[in-house]
């Protein structure tokens, strides 16, 4: 019976979230909580996934019709990365994720990157990582309507990744950043929050300009970052924060906790990813973790993840 497995990192954003959205530069970095999707020879495709308590779905393989809408909703990015493949084989695909779905740590990415490295190799295709990053960052967009490619290129690639502006490059950045983050559960997807950030820029020029004085704050911390400036990254993780919060993406527990942080003078703090909840980072230190720990989140394993998605065909 073949079987093949990959595991995929999840993702911290740094710095730039939503403003890469609208051409400004951001940095990621991929760590040590991983997303699996294992792809399982069978006569019938049934998707499973323990972390959103869905068991056992049965998928028509021809128009990847699932039994209930509300399913196929929670489960339409794995769906729609099996849809990528015209030639598409039976299957089980069971996906088991370290942390909880949408919480800011680019699960939506890893689903999907996870979904066509596991299908792509079990149909025989040999895709290199920045292949299905580009695969994957179209399934993403296509699915949510709105977003970059940063999640998806993150957990494909892994390392701290720059993403530069109005180019479709990326770059490693070499920094010895060690970071404390944690989450708590949010309501809203970052789909949902993504059309509130578009429904807010179009209301006034105000908010590009935020949006442009993000990408500077990006451009600096790459600076400070490679020069292990932690002192001056920590300022800035800072104002970015602060830059979130009038887009209206933070929330009142983020905001406490960052308020809080400084006032206790740790070197930095900010909120993660799509916001709404989800995801907050401090540069490590003991009293940031401690901090984390009395707010209720759950701390994440942040070790840097170098290497990206890897796959792996087991045969029994
Ligand atoms: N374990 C999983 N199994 C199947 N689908 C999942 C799983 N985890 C996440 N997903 C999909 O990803 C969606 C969450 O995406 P969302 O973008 O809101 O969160 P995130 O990617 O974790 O956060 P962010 O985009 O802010 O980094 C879920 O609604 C579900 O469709
Ligand atoms: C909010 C956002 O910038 C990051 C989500 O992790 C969305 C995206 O880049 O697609
Ligand atoms: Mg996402």
């Amino acid at each position: 019976m073949r079987k093949v497995e990959a595991t995929v990192p999840l993702k911290l954003t740094l710095f730039g979230e939503h403003a890469i959205v609208y051409g400004e530069p951001a940095i990621a970095m991929a760590i040590s909580e991983t997303m699996k999707v294992s792809v399982m020879e069978h006569h019938k495709t049934i998707i499973s996934s323990s972390s959103l308590r869905i068991e056992n779905i049965k998928v028509d393989l021809e128009d990847m019709r699932v039994e209930s809408d509300q399913i196929s909703k929670a489960l339409s990015y794995a769906i729609e990365a099996l849809n990528y493949f015209e030639d598409r084989k039976p299957a089980i695909i069971n996906i088991e994720s370290s942390v909880d779905p949408s919480v800011g740590l680019g699960t939506s990415a890893a689903v999907i990157v996870g979904t066509v490295a596991a299908y792509s190799k079990y149909l025989g295709y040999e895709y290199s990582k920045e292949e299905i990053a580009q695969i994957s960052r179209n399934i993403e967009k296509r699915v949510q309507g709105l977003g970059s490619r940063m999640d998806t290129y993150t957990t494909s690639l892994g390392g701290i990744l720059y993403f530069p502006r109005n180019s479709e490059s990326v770059e490693r950045l070499s920094s010895k950043i060690d970071i404390n983050g944690g989450y708590i559960r949010r309501v809203s997807t970052t789909a949902e929050i993504l059309r509130r950030v578009k429904a807010i820029k179009e209301k006034g020029r105000e908010f590009d300009e935020i949006l442009r004085i993000v990408g500077e704050i990006v451009d600096d911390a790459k600076t400070y970052l490679e020069r292990d400036d932690m002192e001056s990254v920590g300022q800035l993780m800072y104002v970015n924060h602060g830059l979130l919060m009038s887009l209206g993406v933070t929330s009142p527990p983020l905001d406490e906790l960052v308020s809080t942080a400084r006032n206790m003078g740790l070197l930095g703090c900010k909120m993660s990813g799509g916001g709404g909840g989800g995801s907050v980072i401090c540069l490590k230190s003991h009293k940031a973790e401690l901090l984390l720990e009395s707010r209720g989140f759950r701390l994440v394993n942040t070790e840097l993840n170098k290497t990206g998605v890897t796959i792996k065909e087991i045969s029994n």
